[in-house]
């Protein structure tokens, strides 16, 4: 078994004329919380997308849990929250988590993936009636509920109050210490925060791995944003 949940090497990714990734190398480490970090369009979902085996035209190797992207045998074993919630308004919150599990045999999980995500309460309510946030937490249970090795949350927090994201950041290091290794996007910065890793992307190259300690070392920045653009800055300046 590698010791990697993922490994990009040379990825690169054409969307019409566009180059939305371009010869990207990275590792996401098995039981970790791996930020993909950088502005919007920078190719975040496309890598993402890569990485689940549903984007065309991607040259170089993705590999996931040891086998190439797109694999049969990884369906069961990642669970990918896109941007949009994928919920069905006219389901309960119970219903709609009990849909997922049976795609994945694992009804008997329901319970432990509504409380994963605190909707314990709101169990018996119809979707169409949940906040976005609330909708949110939906269609990470239904992602959850097949113990998935390997999660992939595109731009969880987007949206969602300081409180609610602090809440989401809490229970995604649960699952982390739990064994599940987690890709999580963003495009603030300040979520660097909360990973033990980070892919930072900018105009679909890659800027660096790196860790929000040593962002702020190497810029001598707090704040993240500004360590950002101080990295970019001298990027640019380097190629
Ligand atoms: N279907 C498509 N056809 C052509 N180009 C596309 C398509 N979808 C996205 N792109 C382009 O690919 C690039 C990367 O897009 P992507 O959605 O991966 O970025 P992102 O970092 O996830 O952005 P955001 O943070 O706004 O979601 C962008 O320049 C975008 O315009």
């Amino acid at each position: 078994m590698t010791e990697n949940a993922i490994e990009l090497r040379s990825v690169s990714v054409r969307r019409g004329t566009h180059l939305a990734v371009a010869d990207v190398n990275a590792v996401v480490p098995r039981g970790s919380i791996t930020g993909l970090l950088g502005p919007s369009g920078c190719g975040k979902t496309t890598l993402m997308r890569a990485v689940i085996g549903s984007q065309r035209n991607v040259r170089g190797t993705v590999t996931v849990l040891g086998l190439p992207a797109g694999s049969a045998a990884l369906r069961s074993r990642i669970g990918y929250v896109t941007q949009a919630a994928s919920v069905y308004t006219d389901l309960t919150v119970h219903q709609n988590i009990t849909y997922f599990a049976r795609l994945t045999d694992s009804t008997a999980n329901v319970d432990e993936a509504l409380a994963a995500v605190d909707l314990v309460d709101l169990a018996g309510q119809r979707a169409k009636n949940l906040s976005g946030g609330q909708l949110r937490r939906v269609s990470i249970a239904s992602a959850l509920v097949g113990r998935p090795d390997l999660l992939i949350l595109d731009e969880p927090t987007v949206g969602l109050d300081p409180v609610l994201r602090a809440d989401l950041w809490q229970r995604f290091r649960g699952l982390a210490d739990a064994g599940t290794t987690l890709l999580v996007s963003s495009h603030v910065m300040d979520e660097a925060d909360h990973c033990d890793g980070l892919i930072l992307l900018r105009d679909g190259a890659l800027v660096a791995t790196t860790t929000a300690a040593e962002m702020r070392a190497r810029t001598g920045e707090q704040s993240l944003d500004e360590a950002f653009l101080k990295i970019i800055t001298e990027k640019g300046a380097s190629a």
